[in-house]
């Protein structure tokens, strides 16, 4: 492609994004019928048409491009979908449109917020496909495809390439390293060697499909597996053909760094690679184990353990929950926010802890926010969830309305908790203002949950 085209092919984006963000329905029309591809791009601004709609309240347009096919769920270089901007831009209208289900739920469920919170490793970019665990003989002709896809794994982090050398903490600034069969089937047979299956690649939705295309999506889409080993790291990074190639040491920070679609499938293979690293022998009678099912069972080898009858949870990889919440002040106007000591100088994030066998989800939030602060909840309200990977928890966010406000910490486990009025916390959010606090990384779900409680209520 020579400069000259690049060219015209960039000015006819910004016709477009410039009529998306002025409402000129007209304009986008003519546009998009000349040229299709244009209804996903991004400007220099990493917005889209739709969030440039939505930004300026163009009903309208925003309409069009959703019946056009456009994908509402692209987030800016602020994590925020076309329907975080209306929202937080007080265009309503827009934001029911951009949050109505096309399905008619909202009929079924009146009321409920059918926008799908989006947070970082919740992305499913796999399609599981839980029916082919069963299935060894597939599984195994699959492991010696040729398109399948690996992912190597030493002591629990994934092998990575980074981009930039200048220790940049951007997301998308790490990369997976993909392997082939050929390239790892060494490591395949070493019985210190954990694999296990993680889906199939989800198939675009073939919206404009020629028949060249049509042939091809006949064909299955690669499969993607994982494989945990112990083998020496310096030599497993030599197998790659890339350069900048590590296991990164601290996952806590060095994995929020991925792609939203590789974070998806991080989350996945590191929480059930951790299962098996922990969980070696059963659980039950100490005996040794076998692992099943693609590496989504464990059954013990002992033929009278009791785990062999009937289902046992122990035999399946464990989801942790924890609650996380955002508790909002009687008047409405503050929040609660602590710090442990651990937290880098300056953090304060949402309380939270670990579900107790035989405890709702409300009575978590009551509890561990009166552990841990002494303030006293009442209403509790579900906002969204976030798999957690380190090693396997569900956090599970919501909002809490107070209705006691004297704070009194547990120091075993927080340093400092304080209510934060409103001004504040949208200064440490949108303007980055590190002066009266830091709010953690947008990829936590507090930072969303204390996102999601500011747009509740803005109408700026
Ligand atoms: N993604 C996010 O935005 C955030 C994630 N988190 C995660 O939430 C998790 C729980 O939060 P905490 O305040 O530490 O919980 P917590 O307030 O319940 O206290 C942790 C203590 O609970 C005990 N405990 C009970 N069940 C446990 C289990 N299944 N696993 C481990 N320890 C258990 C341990 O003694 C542990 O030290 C942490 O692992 C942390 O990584 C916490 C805050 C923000
Ligand atoms: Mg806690
Ligand atoms: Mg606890
Ligand atoms: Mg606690
Ligand atoms: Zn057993």
């Amino acid at each position: 492609m020579t400069s000259l085209q690049l060219s015209a092919k960039e000015e006819m984006l910004e016709k477009f994004l410039d009529a998306a963000a002025r409402g000129d329905l007209s304009q986008v029309s003519t546009l998009l019928s000349n040229a299709p591809s244009l209804i996903n791009q991004t400007g220099h601004s990493g917005w889209t048409a739709l969030m440039l709609a939505a930004r300026n309240g163009h009903h309208h347009v925003a309409e069009k491009l959703l019946l056009l096919g456009c994908d509402k769920f692209s987030v800016n270089s602020s994590s925020q979908t076309a329907y975080d901007i209306a929202t937080f831009w007080g265009h309503r209208h827009i934001a029911g449109l951009l949050g109505r289900a096309a399905d008619g739920c909202g009929r079924i469920l009146p009321g409920a917020d059918l926008h799908p919170h989006e947070n970082y490793f919740s992305r499913e970019t796999l399609d599981r496909q839980s029916g082919r665990r069963t299935d060894k003989v597939w599984l195994e002709a699959k492991q010696s495809d040729s398109e399948t896809v690996y992912l190597l794994f030493s002591n629990l982090s994934p092998m990575v390439r980074t981009q930039q050398q200048d220790g940049s903490e951007a997301q998308g600034d790490m990369k997976l390293c993909l392997f082939r069969f050929e390239e790892v089937k060494d490591l395949l047979l070493k019985p210190s060697s954990v694999t296990i299956f993680l889906g199939i690649e989800k198939t675009k939705s073939p919206s404009s499909s020629s028949s060249s295309e049509k042939a091809e999506s006949l064909s299955e889409p690669p499969v993607w597996f994982a494989i945990n080993t112990d083998e020496d790291a310096a030599a497993l990074l030599e197998r790659c053909r890339e350069k900048n190639c590590s296991f990164p040491r601290s996952p806590n920070r060095d994995l929020l760094k991925l792609s939203e679609e590789e974070a998806g499938v991080v989350a996945q293979a590191r929480s059930v690679l951790a299962w098996h690293s922990r969980y070696s022998f059963c659980p039950t009678c100490g005996g040794a184990t076998k692992m099943e099912e693609g590496g989504y069972k464990r059954s013990c080898l002992n033929s009278e353990c009791r785990s062999l009858q009937g289902v046992h949870n122990t035999c399946y990889p464990r989801v942790d929950p924890v609650v996380i919440m955002l508790v909002i002040h009687p008047d409405g106007n503050q929040c609660l926010l602590g710090r442990k000591k651990v937290f880098p100088v300056g953090m304060f994030s949402c309380l939270a802890g670990f579900v107790e066998p035989g405890e709702t989800l409300e009575e978590a939030v009551r509890r561990e926010t009166e552990e841990e602060s002494g303030v006293t909840v009442g209403p509790v309200q579900y906002v969204s969830c976030q798999p957690w990977p380190m090693p396997s928890n569900l956090m599970i966010g919501c909002l809490a309305v107070a209705v006691s406000t004297d704070i009194k910490v547990d120091e075993k486990e927080i340093e400092e908790a304080r209510w934060f009025p409103r001004q504040q916390v949208i200064d440490s959010l949108f303007r980055g203002d590190r002066s009266v606090f830091v709010i953690p990384p947008r990829q936590t779900i507090a930072h969303q949950l204390v996102r999601h409680w500011i747009c509740m209520n803005s109408n700026l």
